[in-house]
């Protein structure tokens, strides 16, 4: 196609490129691929808006915490190999950290294995990084080791596969194509080699961008409306709820945040047994709109002493919103930003689904632990759930340019 062709499809694309402003254009060679595809009739709309959008990797927090929720996400964990040691552990990072830079540019991968995204735009990518308790013994780093990154405590319904939980280092991708994920996730496992090896992967999933006419909050797979209430950046104790801050310890961890990781499964089959009604009370707000039960809409405050006409509270004791409410928890607060998962279907035919639970913190010790003790002993969702895997991370302030991630940690 050259410069003067005026067909419907080039004007078409060139239209919404424009639109898309300069982020848009940097798709390069990419949008000559999308005329050539087989898809020429299709209107380009999707690829210049959802492909187009790229999250900075470089900044003071890492990506992926506060970015908006991507469709596709793939979580991994590493072991770092018996005789890596500290300095090849830096050379890890350091290779990661390039590889995010350039893949969530929209760029390849730098070893030049690349080819799976080359068609696509950043696609939102997000790559994030994160230590275990394991980094640190294995790296003689001990001394450096958080006080918050001590063991979260057993919970009594807990029933977790340690093959799919913890690990020395911690890898979160998001993206808003399936590909561009997929491609990231390759890139990261091929510069581990030989320092690092996969300990457990999993993969999650969200709404796609456009799938709604207007920006709504996530649905579960149990169809609830899930993240009203968490914490919002335009908040003022945003920051200090969910980042280590200035002058924070230990400093290496200044800007950084702690990740609690949680494979949740549903047990769909007894849940979509219950009514409508049953279901609301187990969470204390409407399925159709995550309004509470106390009455309003999505965003009202939830009334904890609003009761019905025959005297009962409108939001059970026991309902999910009120066992996790901070004001019931001494103000406990987490970004809660999670994914779906579905890994087929076990033997006796439930779906082996749920979510892949990942809540940031400035502290795990004041966020998820006094919340999920709490459920342990006993809210009413808990009995439609199964704990099966579980970590904890720390998640080091973001890279400034020509850094890499945990370069304070690795060189401090
Ligand atoms: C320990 C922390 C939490 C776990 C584990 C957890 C699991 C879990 N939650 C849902 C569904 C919903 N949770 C909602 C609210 C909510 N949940 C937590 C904490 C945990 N949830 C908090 C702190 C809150 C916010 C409380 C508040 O401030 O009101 C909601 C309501 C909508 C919302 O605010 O997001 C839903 C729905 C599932 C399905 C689940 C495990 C699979
Ligand atoms: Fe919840």
């Amino acid at each position: 196609m050259n410069e003067h062709d005026t067909s419907p499809t080039r004007r078409r694309l060139l239209g919404t490129v424009g639109a898309a402003g300069a982020a848009g254009l940097a798709l390069g060679g990419a949008g000559g691929a999308f005329a050539r595809s087989a898809a020429e009739d299709e209107a380009p709309t999707a690829l210049a808006t959802v492909g187009s959008t790229e999250v900075p990797f470089h900044g003071r927090h890492q990506p992926g915490i506060t970015t908006p929720l991507q469709a596709h996400a793939h979580l991994a964990a590493f072991d770092l190999v018996s005789d890596a040691g500290r300095g090849r552990a830096a050379a890890l990072l350091r290779r990661w950290s390039r590889t995010a830079a350039a893949l969530m540019a929209g760029g390849p991968a730098p070893d030049g294995h690349s080819g799976v995204a080359l068609d696509a735009g950043p696609s939102s990518l997000t790559v994030t990084f994160g230590f275990g308790r394991g980094f640190f013994r294995r790296t003689g780093l001990t001394a450096r080791l958080p006080e918050a990154l001590a063991p979260l405590p057993q919970f009594s319904a807990d029933a977790l596969d340690a093959r799919r939980s913890d690990g020395d280092l911690w890898v979160q991708v998001g993206a808003d194509d399936g590909l561009v994920a997929f491609e990231a996730l390759r890139a990261v496992q091929r510069d581990a080699s030989g320092t690092a090896r996969l300990r457990w992967q999993m993969n999650g999933f969200n709404r796609s961008a456009g799938a709604t006419a207007r920006p709504m909050t996530m649905r579960n797979l149990m169809g609830q409306v899930d993240g009203t209430n968490n914490p919002k950046p335009s908040e003022p104790d945003f920051d200090e709820r969910v980042f280590v801050p200035p002058g924070g310890t230990p400093d290496w961890m200044e800007h950084g945040s702690y990740a609690v990781f949680r494979r949740i499964r549903m047990l769909l089959d007894s849940w979509d047994e219950l009514s409508l009604a049953r279901q609301e009370k187990v969470i204390g707000r409407r399925k159709a709109d995550g309004a509470p039960l106390s009455g309003g809409t999505e965003t009202t405050a939830v009334d904890m002493e609003k009761r019905k006409g025959d005297g009962s509270p409108a939001v059970a004791a026991n309902a999910h919103v009120r066992v996790t409410a901070p004001d019931t928890n001494g103000g406990a607060a987490m970004l809660r930003r999670s994914f779906s998962f579905h890994d087929g279907f076990r033997d006796d035919g439930a779906p082996d689904a749920g979510l892949l639970f990942v809540a940031w913190q400035a502290d795990p010790l004041t966020g998820f632990v006094p919340v999920q003790r709490k459920l342990d002993s006993g809210d009413a969702l808990s009995a439609f759930l199964r704990h099966e895997a579980s970590a904890l991370f720390a998640v080091p302030g973001g890279a400034a340019e020509g850094e890499y991630v945990g370069q304070r940690l690795l060189e401090g």
